[in-house]
């Protein structure tokens, strides 16, 4: 059975054959089942899904950030031609600093509120990449000249995130700052040390709407001018069309669609995909679908074929036999559903319409109006 996700054309990142699973009391959950990737250089990519699906883990996973155990972990995860998941502790955290940043969904977490602004982000100019420097050497060098080079560097790196009145922003603690510029200060410290790779968890989620479009349009322009490849992760498809060139849909820990942004949008394959497009709201119209129906599945005792099946109008009794295949289609796209197989007609492949009222009315007949 082939089960690969097409593959990003000149990769920096290659996730093949990903499993993780948590040991515990109540037995072995089986989180990620298999999960393909793949980020080209200079490209920007999405991983959308509901709370649930394994997007976290898979980042995680990525970032050997799972303690093992309770958590095991399989697969093969590739940086630039480095295998990661092989390297030692030392020499991961080496790539890690020097090539790869992370952007969190909780800004107020991941800064230090008893450092001001500047303290922190001087030490990330500073030190980094550099994983191992010492005690002595590094107070030695904090108190050079070399700390106002790097402060100097975290001033213009404030002003190319737009931050309002920088200077100042440099001696505010956290806690002073208002949500937006909090996020505007963790990008500008992602950035400080020129990543490769850019890995962002639900950014701006937390912001109001207004600010977080904002955010996202400035982390566009970043994007283009730093030539990154960015892993977004993300539970709301609407980030996922505004800043991703191609789009992972993850449902109960495995990749069920992938396709480039467009295409996705414009021709939703999986019913999920298309259950997830028919659940954004709409600006226009009278009616609009509530959200799929179900919860995402029991990964002690996941569904033996589809995960989706449970959830799915369409599911037949094929659906719970086995794993359906990753049918390839052109241009970098793949849907992980019988419905595609070639002997299927394309009249009985279902549209988002039809999706859409298969939630309307089993949200309708919730309320008892069906
Ligand atoms: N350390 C852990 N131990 C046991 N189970 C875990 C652990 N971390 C995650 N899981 C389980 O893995 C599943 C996937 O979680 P994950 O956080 O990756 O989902 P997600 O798609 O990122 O959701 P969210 O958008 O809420 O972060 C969940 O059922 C979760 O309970």
């Amino acid at each position: 059975m082939k089960l690969d996700e097409p593959v990003a054309t000149d990769p920096l990142l290659t996730v093949k054959d990903l499993e993780v699973g948590f040991e515990s009391f109540d037995g072995f959950a089986e989180v990620i089942d298999g999960v393909n990737l793949s980020i080209g250089k200079g490209e920007v990519v999405t991983i959308a899904g509901e709370t649930g699906c394994g997007k976290s883990v898979t980042m995680k996973s990525i970032l050997r950030l799972l303690n093992q155990p309770p958590a095991r972990v399989n697969g093969e995860i590739t940086f630039d031609g480095t295998e990661l998941l092989s390297l030692s502790d030392s020499e991961f955290e080496r790539v890690k600093g020097q090539r790869m940043s992370l952007v969190f969904q909780d800004p107020m977490s991941s800064l230090n509120p008893t450092f001001t602004i500047g303290e922190q982000l001087t030490d990330t100019a500073q030190f980094g990449g550099d994983s191992d420097t010492g005690v002595i050497e590094f107070f030695r060098r904090k108190f050079s000249s070399e700390r106002d080079e790097a402060r100097e560097r975290v001033l213009e790196m404030l002003r190319e995130v737009q931050m309002p009145d920088p200077e100042n922003i440099m001696d505010s603690y956290p806690s002073q700052l208002s949500g937006g510029m909090r996020q505007r200060a963790l990008i500008a410290q992602a950035l400080l040390n020129e990543p490769d790779l850019l890995i962002a968890d639900e950014i701006g989620t937390a912001l109001d709407v207004t600010i977080h479009d904002q955010i996202l349009d400035l982390l566009k322009d970043l994007i283009e001018e730093h030539d990154l490849s960015v892993l977004m992760i993300t539970h709301n498809l609407g980030v996922a069309r505004q800043v991703s060139d191609r789009v992972y849909v993850m449902y109960g820990g495995r990749i069920v669609e992938t396709a480039p942004t467009e295409e996705l949008f414009e021709n939703p394959k999986h019913p999920y995909t298309q259950g997830l497009i028919a659940s954004i709201p709409r600006l226009t119209g009278d009616e609009m679908a509530e959200g799929i129906d179900g919860s995402i599945p029991e990964y002690l005792d996941p569904p033996r074929g589809c995960r989706f099946a449970p959830r799915c109008p369409y599911a037949t009794a094929e659906c719970e036999q086995g794993r359906p295949e990753m049918y390839q289609g052109t241009n970098q796209s793949g849907v992980e559903c019988i419905l595609y197989d070639e002997t299927v007609e394309l009249s009985d492949r279902p549209t988002v319409e039809e999706t859409r009222s298969h939630m309307t009315r089993r949200s309708g007949s919730l309320m008892g109006d069906d």
